[in-house]
């Protein structure tokens, strides 16, 4: 899929209906996403916390593990989205950063929404420049 003719409104409508069902009893803070592949799948992704806080798991690697479980593979996607109820666009966690530069192309479009109207529009490689990476890894 070409990235400018991303659906920028559809995925953030995904990822804020994907937010709604948070599991997030302990941050009471809910952050919905979506991955979009590159034959036109979604995959919606919710944070899921724990007791043991240490696991709680964030709505962009929910999405794209669903993705990964689902069959999907480094390649596949074409974007993501992100939504949380923030005064600005949401700014993803150093881990869900290192996930995507694993598992997204470097240049994959990543929206960053929140509850507003303001979305923010950057890259894999601008959100994690110099990301780790296994020399056995595949491209
Ligand atoms: O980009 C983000 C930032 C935070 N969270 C989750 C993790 C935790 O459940 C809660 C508070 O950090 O929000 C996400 O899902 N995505
Ligand atoms: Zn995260």
């Amino acid at each position: 899929m070409d990235p400018d003719q991303l659906p920028v409104d559809e995925l953030l409508q995904d990822a804020r209906a994907a937010r709604l069902l948070a599991y997030a009893p302990y941050s009471r803070f809910r952050v919905g996403a979506v991955v979009l592949t590159r034959d036109g799948r979604r995959f919606r992704g919710c944070n899921v916390e724990n007791a043991a806080y240490g696991l709680c798991n964030c709505a962009e690697r929910t999405a794209l593990f669903s993705a990964i479980a689902a069959g999907c593979r480094p390649g596949d996607f074409a974007g993501l989205a992100v939504v949380a109820d923030t005064p600005a666009p949401v700014s993803p966690c150093g881990a869900c950063r290192q996930v995507m530069a694993e598992l997204c192309d470097q240049a994959m479009p990543v929206l960053l929404g929140h509850l507003g109207e303001r979305v923010q529009r950057v890259t894999v490689a601008e959100l994690l420049p110099g990301s780790f990476s296994l020399p056995h890894a595949p491209e």
